[in-house]
């Protein structure tokens, strides 16, 4: 089995959660191939002397990989879908951030994990993701054009609201009056459109949601549509730009751009646990039924 390793951020409770890895990877004759910044910041610390394999861009995440292990939070799981792409890797996420709701795996626990892991006893949960295109084109979203959580549209340098006309397969749906617009996947409903008050998707259905960003039209409300749609949209505003998020990354685009959302033919494979459910998750980090009168 080969695995790739992948973390954003060093701190004091990383070393405790890289040594059970290493230690447990070693002890099953696993082979570790580590992200090169990571290794570096994990060498840094002096937290392991071993000599291990590094990659350092999503060309060198071949078919070989059997899975990419993110360490960190949400955010570090949003960075990770960017190196394995359409490979079809599967990602792991082990929780070393804060809400970690995408990172299954709890630091507590690591071992137990990585048995159920060699022992391939998880099941693969397939997330939709959204590209972008945009005429004119914009060199910023030629790379990495596409987003696992959200694709969103806000007013830049301004309070002042801007008006995105929103159109479903070529039908004009509505002119938003608002800071801005979500377009989210179903992993992305428990992340900014569940803020804005949109709903909550299990990962497995097949649909978006429309979410505007505090609207001022007040009847304007989120919207589920089949993931199959075609989404178009023109903003016009105050300033000259408005930006565009694709999940953590961000872009300016010049106003009477016409941008286009579409699902990408491609889904990420994230390795779901039988005993970490997004049910039990819902419950556990969302607290639902916790209630201080009962
Ligand atoms: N007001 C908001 O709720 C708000 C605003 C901006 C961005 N976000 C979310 O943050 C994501 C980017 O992450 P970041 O690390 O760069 O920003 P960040 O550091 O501001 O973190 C945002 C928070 O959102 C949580 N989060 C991210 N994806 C989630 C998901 N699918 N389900 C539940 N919670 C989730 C993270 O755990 C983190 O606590 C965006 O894709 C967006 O969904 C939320
Ligand atoms: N490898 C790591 N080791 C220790 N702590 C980490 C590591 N990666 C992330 N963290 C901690 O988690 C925080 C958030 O990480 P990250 O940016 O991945 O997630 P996030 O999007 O903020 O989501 P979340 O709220 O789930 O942590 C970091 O600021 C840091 O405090």
């Amino acid at each position: 089995m080969k695995i790739a390793i992948y973390g954003q951020y060093y701190q004091n409770s990383t070393e405790p959660i890289i040594k059970d890895i290493f230690v447990f990877f070693n002890r099953n004759n696993i082979e570790i191939v580590i992200e090169s910044h990571f290794l570096a910041l994990i060498q840094e610390k002096k937290i392991i002397e071993k000599e291990y394999k590094t990659f350092s861009s999503h060309s060198e995440l071949d078919s070989s990989f059997d899975m990419l292990l993110s360490i960190g939070g949400d955010g570090t799981i949003l960075r990770a879908a960017t190196l394995v792409r359409d490979s079809g890797i599967p990602i792991l996420g082990i929780n070393a951030g804060r809400l970690g709701f995408l990172a299954t795996v709890q630091k507590e626990n690591i071992d137990e994990f990585l048995q159920v892991v060699i022992d391939k006893k998880y099941t693969l949960s397939k997330r939709t993701l959204l590209s972008l295109t945009s005429a004119p084109e914009n060199e910023a979203l030629n790379d990495i054009n596409f987003a696992m959580n959200e694709i969103s549209v806000s007013r830049k340098d301004t309070t002042s609201m801007i008006t995105i006309d929103t159109y479903l397969n070529g039908e004009i749906l509505n002119s938003y009056w608002a800071d801005g617009l979500i377009i989210s996947t179903p992993t992305g409903s428990t992340g900014y459109s569940l803020s804005c008050g949109g709903p909550i998707l299990t990962p497995d259905v097949k649909s978006l949601v429309i979410t505007p960003i505090a609207p001022h039209n007040l009847n304007a409300r989120p919207l589920v549509i089949p993931d199959e749609t075609e989404i178009m949209l023109k903003v016009s505003g105050r300033e000259e730009n408005y930006l565009v998020s694709l999940d953590s990354r961000i872009t300016s685009v010049r106003n009477e751009s016409v941008l286009t959302i579409k699902k990408t033919p491609f889904q990420i494979n994230m390795v779901e646990i039988p005993t970490e459910t997004f049910l039990k998750t819902l419950r556990s980090k969302l607290l639902w039924g916790e209630d201080k009168r009962n």
